[in-house]
């Protein structure tokens, strides 16, 4: 072979593992139909020639760049922090360089960075998804694209066990703890999944069980759990349920604060943060990490062929 290394081409290397330019592509995009001695051979080449496919070339033959579009709704999220972060090592096993960009929960931002991911030519997308984002504006990469956190019809989704999360924790409360007066700090029911799902599953479950509501609804920080800490207490709960772990960590700053320690907490989420908190508090773990995993291997094999869009709920489980 007299051109350079750096010059070789997927003609090339098809001549030198005695196989069709078009297997070789198959293998180069993880093809599960190629066989395992094919690729073997086709590896071996490409690893002894250190070859590595033009991005324009794959991007012509209508493969993407190896690129993932990752769409959070803020950089500060703890819980999908933890999401990102278990998708990211299979991304880059598989070859894809992943880029994480933000949305602040705007639509038309959504859009915009879809738009800067087709003129990047992109291979797919995760997107996580909020009130107010509708699923036309995914239309184009509704066949290369995972949604996290809402059910999209037509579309790949990963959602969270927002109900059964909550009932885990009033369940654990009212018949293991025997609590009567449990406490709910959540979030304004704007908020379709996090807010009104889970605000709903709590008062749903003290109308059952005859427990008189004591919940208070801010906002998605920190700062709620903080600032609502004094109306939740004014009816002298004896355990709390935070609808997310921000909110358990602003209400945690509250209660160290007033040194106020006869009070159990539930934290529906489950971050690594939890584990310095001054109340004990007990964790509903909504498996962040796990939708991470399950969005990474869900977008690959839509990638790699035709799967059926599906939604899989995470289950939740109560940690102690
Ligand atoms: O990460 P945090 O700030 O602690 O918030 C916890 C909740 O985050 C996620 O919900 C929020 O973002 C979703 C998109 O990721 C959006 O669809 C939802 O409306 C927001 O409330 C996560 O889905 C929840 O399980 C967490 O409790």
């Amino acid at each position: 072979m007299s051109k350079s290394l750096t010059n070789l081409t997927i003609k090339d290397i098809a001549k030198l593992s005695g196989v069709s330019k078009s297997t070789v592509s198959r293998v180069i995009n993880h093809d599960p139909m190629v066989k395992e001695s094919t690729r073997n051979k086709v590896m071996a080449i490409i690893e002894q020639y250190q070859f590595t496919p033009s991005k324009s070339a794959r991007a012509m033959r209508g493969y993407g760049n190896k690129v993932i579009g990752i769409i959070v709704t803020r950089l500060d999220s703890i819980s999908e922090n933890h999401a990102v972060r278990s998708m990211l090592p299979i991304f880059y096993a598989n070859g894809y360089d992943p880029i994480i960009i933000e949305s602040q929960f705007s639509a038309p931002k959504v859009e915009e960075h879809l738009r800067m991911l087709k003129e990047k030519q992109a291979d797919g997308v995760v997107v996580f998804a909020f009130t107010g984002l509708e699923s036309s504006r995914l239309a184009f990469w509704r066949n290369k694209c995972v949604v996290i956190a809402r059910p999209f019809p037509d579309y790949s989704c990963i959602c969270y066990d927002d109900v059964g999360a909550v009932n885990k924790a009033l369940t654990y409360l009212y018949q293991k703890e025997k609590h009567k007066k449990i406490g709910y700090i959540g979030i304004t029911k704007q908020d379709q999944t996090t807010g009104e799902l889970r605000y709903q599953a709590y008062t749903d479950f003290c109308h059952t069980h005859k427990i008189k509501p004591n919940a208070v609804l801010g906002k998605l920080s920190f700062y709620s759990g903080y600032e609502l800490a004094e109306s939740v207490l004014l009816d002298s709960p004896t355990a709390i349920v935070c609808a997310t772990d921000s909110i358990a960590l602003g209400l945690n700053k509250y209660l160290s604060e007033k040194n106020i320690n006869n009070i159990v907490v539930i934290s529906i989420g489950n971050s690594d943060l939890l584990n310095f908190l001054f109340t004990k508090t007990i964790i509903v773990d909504l498996g962040f990490d796990k939708a991470g995993t399950y969005a990474a291997n869900e977008l690959l094999q839509t990638l790699q062929s035709e799967v059926k869009a599906k939604i899989i709920t995470v289950p939740s489980q109560i940690v102690n």
